[in-house]
């Protein structure tokens, strides 16, 4: 594809996020029925318990993870925070990023309560629930930046950001599939990443399948890349890194509620090579 087009496609895909609204995206993905902890068949222990395993089970260590696309989430560092020293949490937009900050602060006007998170994470790591206040300032203790990004950028963050040798792990969530226009600029994307990561790091990606759009906020409606698992693995090899595991969750019925059209979501935990 001749580079205008790509150009074209990246900055159609930026103009669909300036109406994004953080609040009403984690009504939709971040509350019942598709968070619901009480459900064994909800998607939140499944991705919760995927990323625990994954930072726990002995072959991912060192300094600095950095979280790309962070949104205004936090559900994806609960357990990562327990292994690294320093995390970096990053966005593209700064309302996301605002609101990350004010979760940091602790000083109110968070648009999601994220104790239920923390409480399960905790059981997941062997604590009582009530350990969640603990595990929450270590969270606020290891965040040490809130960043812009941009994965269509060869170089997605700002240098000097990273030390020389690069971030020890990376995850990312829901990101690369729904801010690029096609496959090949997703691929792309997950090359440019890939070089903030040093050779034999970890990054632990989770994707929708089968998605095609979803909405960002009330009539923001966003193109999606629909994936394959196929693809997932060939984005992944084609980019450099090797692939370690990849789980998959069906949606049930019930949770699709009309935000979007995914069908499934994709835990990938793969190392750079
Ligand atoms: C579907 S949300 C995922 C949020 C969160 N990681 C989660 O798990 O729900 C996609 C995120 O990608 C961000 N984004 C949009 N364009 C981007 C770009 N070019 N580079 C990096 N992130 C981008 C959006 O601001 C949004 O927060
Ligand atoms: O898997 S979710 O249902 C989920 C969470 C986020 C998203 C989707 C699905 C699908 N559309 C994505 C658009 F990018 C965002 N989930 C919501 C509850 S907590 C764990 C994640």
């Amino acid at each position: 594809m001749e580079e205008k087009a790509k150009e074209n496609g990246i900055a159609a895909m930026a103009a669909c996020y300036q109406k994004f609204d953080p609040a009403a995206y984690l009504q939709y993905n971040y509350t019942p029925p598709r968070a619901d902890f009480a459900r064994k068949d909800s998607i939140v222990p499944w991705k919760l318990a995927c990323l625990h395993r994954a930072f726990t089970e002995g072959d991912v260590s060192g300094e600095l993870l950095v979280d790309i696309g962070s949104g205004p989430t936090l559900y994806q560092v609960m357990s990562g925070c327990e292994v690294f020293n320093k995390l970096i949490l990053t966005d593209f937009l700064e309302v996301n990023r605002q609101e990350l900050s004010r979760w940091l602060q602790n000083e109110g006007g968070c648009s999601l309560d994220w104790t239920p998170y923390l409480e399960h994470v905790c059981k997941l790591e062997g604590k009582r629930p009530s350990a969640w206040q603990e595990k929450a300032g270590r969270l606020r203790h290891v965040i040490s930046d809130i960043l812009p990004v941009d994965v269509h950028c060869s170089q997605p963050l700002a240098p000097e950001t990273l030390p020389l040798a690069g971030a020890d792990c990376l995850v990312s969530c829901f990101c690369l599939e729904s801010v690029s226009p096609d496959l090949p600029a997703f691929t792309r994307a997950l090359g440019h990443i890939g070089k903030l990561l040093r050779p034999g790091g970890h990054l632990l990606l989770i994707g929708a399948l089968g998605e095609s759009y979803y909405f960002g906020g009330p009539g923001v409606r966003i193109p999606v890349v629909p994936l394959s698992e196929a693809q997932v693995c060939d984005s992944l090899k084609e980019s450099g890194y090797t692939l370690i595991r990849l789980e998959v969750y069906t949606l049930p019925q019930d949770m699709h509620v009309g935000v979007d059209d995914v069908t499934g979501v994709f835990f990938a935990k793969a190392k750079k090579e």
